[in-house]
């Protein structure tokens, strides 16, 4: 039977940490967020905004922060990751002496981690001792500002452990957010993972000007590359169907709001990766990196990823975007589904 959850700490005050505890705290749920920068915990706690992330949006006054990791995990029930995939394994590891060792873990990060070509949750399972499929991962169209403004939405909870994924369905369930459960944890986890790299390429389409024939192009064949990959891994085909692969690639390839998207209109325009990456401000594409994770884990499967390929010579190898989509338009012609 699921535990009842009522005091929730988010590690991370990005834009979805922040939105994330602020449905939680909508919820009914004792939210305390981490958060890196002191005045950033400070303006949650005393202005209840976090203008930087999520402009024009107040906070429950429920919800409250502090930078002090020790003090924002203690007594907590659930503990959400929120900060980007490849600053997880670090900022993990130095909190692993505060884990309340019951406390349910769950993820929000969507990315494949380099060099160890790790999904989150096997991160978080490594570090946390965790058993592998223990980790509830959090994934769907979920545009951080839509939901912090009260727009409906669903999402994934996956945890091979279906009590853990309900009790955080039960402490997330509000009258604008979701959350549907799922065991299939390896599917939900690599269709968010790709889909930000997918958003890219829509992006960078955008930029040179095409219109929406190659969008629905680029998110039908990248659906295609990542239901190859994930099956290859044992996902379930079903789930690229569902919130966390074709509602998110919908939401992220489409949304001025996405990041990623964003990024790859800026390279599409000729903008430079450090142009795009200061227009970012700081905020992550998580698309960027997990273009060479994800190729290099495609690769060592022997799965074919055109268009993941494709992303990681523009923003690895500095190829002009131009060039890749005549590769991609140029490639050896076979069936649909070969
Ligand atoms: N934004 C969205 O709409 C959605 C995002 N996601 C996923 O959630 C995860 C978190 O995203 P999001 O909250 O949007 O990210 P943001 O870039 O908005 O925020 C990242 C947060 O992590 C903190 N942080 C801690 N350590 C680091 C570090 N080493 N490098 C950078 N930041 C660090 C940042 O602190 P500081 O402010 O000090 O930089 C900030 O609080 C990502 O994997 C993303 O793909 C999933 C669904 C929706
Ligand atoms: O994951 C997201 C929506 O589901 C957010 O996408 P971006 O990181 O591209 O903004």
């Amino acid at each position: 039977m699921a535990v009842a959850v009522q005091r929730v700490t988010v590690l991370g005050a990005g834009s979805w940490g922040t939105a994330f505890a602020k449905v939680l705290a909508d919820a009914g749920r004792d939210v305390t967020v981490w958060a890196r920068r002191a005045e950033i915990a400070a303006e949650i706690r005393g202005e209840h905004t976090n203008a930087g992330y999520l402009p024009g949006v107040d906070l429950p006054p429920r919800l409250t922060a502090t930078s002090d990791p020790a003090a924002a995990l203690d007594g907590a029930e659930a503990v959400v990751l929120a900060v980007p995939s490849q600053s997880l394994r670090a900022n993990l590891t130095s909190w692993t002496g505060l884990l309340p060792p019951s406390a349910i873990l769950v993820s929000l990060a969507k990315g494949v981690e380099l060099g160890t070509l790790k999904r989150m949750s096997e991160v978080i399972s490594e570090i946390s001792g965790v058993p592998d499929g223990g980790v509830v991962v959090v994934s769907g169209p979920n545009l951080a500002k839509e939901i912090a403004h009260g727009q409906p939405a669903a999402a994934v909870l996956a945890c091979a452990d279906h009590d853990r994924a309900v009790a955080v369905q039960q402490a997330s369930s509000t009258s604008y957010f979701r959350p549907y459960t799922n065991t299939d944890v390896v599917g939900v986890e690599l269709g968010g993972a790709c889909k930000n790299v997918i958003a890219l390429s829509c992006g960078m389409a955008a930029g040179m000007g095409f219109g929406t024939n190659t969008m629905a192009t680029l998110i039908t064949r990248g659906l295609a590359e990542m239901a190859r990959l994930g099956t290859k891994l044992g996902a379930d085909p079903l789930t690229f169907a569902g919130l966390a692969g074709l509602g998110d690639l919908v939401a992220t390839c489409s949304s001025p709001l996405s990041r990623n998207r964003s990024f790859g209109e800026r390279l599409g325009r000729g903008d430079t990766l450090e142009e795009a990456q200061r227009a970012a401000g700081g905020q992550v594409a998580e698309g960027v990196m997990s273009c060479s994770s994800i190729r290099e884990l495609a690769s060592s499967f022997g799965v074919d990823m055109p268009i993941t390929d494709a992303m990681h010579r523009v923003c690895h190898e500095g190829i002009d975007p131009r060039r890749v989509g005549a590769e991609l338009l140029g490639r050896e012609q076979k069936h649909e589904w070969s």
